[in-house]
């Protein structure tokens, strides 16, 4: 097994969701022992702690129904110059949220890293939402369902960062895997930029491991980096209860783990982003503990290699 440097940065962001509480997600990876289970797996671990941003001043809002822009503007600056840099040394930052906003800068800062290293970024965004609503698009004004749309370089974004995105992610190297709700709008635009979806029929159907697998051999193939950007909800409710936007009928304990252990396999996965853990949602920390499970997953742990028949 390769082993990493791996930075964990707590994003303490919650006003880009509907329900607060994410803010209390990176101390609940921490005290649901995710440091200690990477350590664990033999890889060199440090903890950058909580960044908190400052505010920038907003003039125009670009919708009246969007909510706190000036706050989610800031934590995209501040993130994305944090991703950008951590993008360009070597070793896997996982960003623990917070909400899905924290992605506005994640994404674009490692696309832009991926940019000056000469490789392409993919995206594998694991989730029951495919947050590819733009300012005009959104009905509930939460920027949390805005950030992959952003990051494919839409418009009308640019107070994000106060300029226009200058490496957006080509929406054909997104794999939007696990969706089971969008929005009107938000569906013509998934279809008008041609962004790659799995939605849960596909795979009931052909079965997740299928699907990934071509996926992750493009980024191969393209010498890509590969950005996950893992939303609790992805998972089904009954085993993931402590997030704000559940939808049933999600992915199972045993097809996440697959999914982990696969993109571990692959050893392709750059960076990851863990959102939306809202600890005041959770059943005594299973959730927190559930998603550091995964974590394990994807950076080694194992029970059994068949290829090496070894433990
Ligand atoms: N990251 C999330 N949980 N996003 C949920 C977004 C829900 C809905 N599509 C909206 O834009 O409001
Ligand atoms: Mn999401
Ligand atoms: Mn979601």
């Amino acid at each position: 097994m390769t082993l990493k440097n791996i930075t964990l940065v707590g994003a303490p962001v919650d006003v880009g969701a509907g329900q607060r509480g994410c803010l209390m997600g990176p101390d609940a990876y921490r005290t649901a022992g995710l440091f200690e289970t990477l350590e664990t797996l033999g890889h060199m671990v440090r903890d950058l702690g909580n960044l908190s941003p400052e505010v920038v001043e907003q003039a125009v809002l670009p919708n009246a129904v969007v909510k706190n822009f000036s706050e989610i503007a800031s934590w995209t600056r501040a993130l994305h110059a944090y991703a950008r840099k951590l993008g360009r040394e070597p070793g896997v930052p996982i960003y623990m949220g917070g909400d899905h906003a924290l992605a506005a800068g994640t994404v674009t800062g490692h696309a832009a890293a991926a940019h000056e290293l000469g490789r392409p970024l993919f995206v594998l965004w694991l989730d029951a939402h495919s947050d590819f609503n733009t300012l005009e698009s959104t009905g509930s004004g939460n920027l949390h369902g805005t950030p992959l749309a952003f990051a494919c370089g839409l418009p009308g974004f640019d107070g994000f960062l106060g300029h226009p995105l200058k490496h957006p992610l080509k929406p054909e190297n997104v794999e939007v895997l696990g969706v089971r709700s969008i929005d009107r709008e938000e569906r013509e635009l998934l279809v008008k930029h041609s962004v790659g979806i799995s939605d849960m029929r596909m795979i009931d159907e052909t079965g997740i491991g299928a699907l990934l697998s071509p996926f992750l051999d493009r980024v191969r193939a393209a010498n890509g980096l590969l950005h996950v950007s893992l939303d609790v909800d992805f998972l089904d409710p009954e085993i993931a209860p402590a997030v704000g936007t559940t939808v049933p009928g999600g992915v199972t304990l045993r097809e996440a783990h697959l999914v982990m252990e696969m993109l571990h396999d692959s050893g392709l996965v750059s960076s990851l982003d863990l959102v939306e853990l809202n600890p005041f949602l959770d059943d005594r920390g299973r959730t927190a503990r559930l998603m550091v499970n995964l974590v394990g997953s994807l950076f080694g742990r194992r029970v059994f290699d068949r290829i090496t028949r070894s433990f």
